[in-house]
């Protein structure tokens, strides 16, 4: 079995090219792929398969040739990864399958992304929704704090913390805790405005756990920040900061958000049969 390992501002997966659809992609295989000590160590795996190939993918076949069919490492499936798409795209274009500009069909809907001559990949993640509730956050040692629920399609909620100190001071090893929870999780960032439209922050992925980076994530942060202070939609670029680097962000006027960022792919390697047995035990007994 051949794989790739990739990330996108820290945020890091394994590609598993499976242009026929014929690997059967467990959530136990996934587990093992991702296991950070007995596997190749990954936030979650993109399996890059033809749209028509796949029961996800297959009603997107006409408008986008390869469906990323996304997991988190914990084996779930998720609708979208903004990071991940990157990743996806630099290896759709370094197996020479597609230039610079493809459709992507994702469980969110289908995505388009495009690669500028500096190497930065631009992705169109469509149009946020902001819902009206504001649930209750607690992270220790911040007190219980409201944040903002966002759509991308995934499910975030974004919290304003006040100093890069106290983002810093967040203890993120158990997911946080949100009041009332969405069932089946959601997503957590906390954000510190650093600057105009600059913005630090740390994020909890549904189904991950802390990573460097979360692309939907940084999007959302910008979508609640820009809500926040009355200032949506007016196509100016925010500049997100991450521990994994940094992802820009445009929220045009007609109610689409542009996520622009890098995509690096760090190595291709061949799994033998052995190893596949023993990593799939160990994400077993773990
Ligand atoms: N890291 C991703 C988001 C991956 C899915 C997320 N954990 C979820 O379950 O919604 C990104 O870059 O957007």
């Amino acid at each position: 079995m051949r794989v790739l390992k990739g990330h996108g501002t820290g945020n890091d997966f394994v590609l598993v090219p499976d242009l026929d659809g014929a690997l059967e992609l467990t959530p136990e295989l996934v587990r093992a792929l991702c296991a950070r000590h007995t596997g190749i160590g990954a936030d979650g795996v993109l399996r890059v398969v033809r749209a028509a190939k796949d029961p996800d993918g297959a009603r997107y076949a006409a408008d986008a040739e390869f469906f990323m069919d996304y997991r988190n490492a914990d084996g779930s499936l998720a609708e979208m990864c903004g990071n991940g798409v990157r990743v996806f795209m630099a290896y759709l274009q370094r197996a020479c399958v597609v230039d610079h500009d493809a459709a992507v069909a994702t469980r969110g809907g289908i995505v388009r992304v495009q690669t500028g001559a500096d190497g930065v990949i631009t992705v169109d993640m469509g149009q946020p929704r902001v819902l009206a509730d504001r649930p209750v956050v607690t992270a220790a040692p911040l007190p219980p704090t409201p944040g903002a629920r966002v759509e991308l399609p995934n499910p975030h909620v974004v919290v304003e913390v006040g100093e890069p100190a106290d983002l810093a001071a967040l203890e993120l090893s158990d997911p946080p805790l949100v009041e009332p929870a969405r069932p089946g999780g959601q997503n957590v960032e906390f954000v510190v405005r650093t600057g105009p439209r600059q913005l630090l922050m740390r994020v909890h992925e549904r189904g991950v756990g802390e990573t460097q980076s979360c692309g939907t994530g940084i999007c959302a942060a910008v979508v609640a920040a820009a809500t926040a202070e009355g200032s949506e939609r007016d196509d100016t670029v925010w500049q997100v900061q991450v521990p994994g680097g940094s992802c820009s962000v445009t929220w045009r006027a007609d109610g689409t958000v542009l996520l622009s960022g890098p995509a690096v792919i760090v190595a291709e390697l061949d799994l033998d049969d052995s190893w596949l047995e023993a990593a799939l035990a160990a994400a077993g007994s773990a």
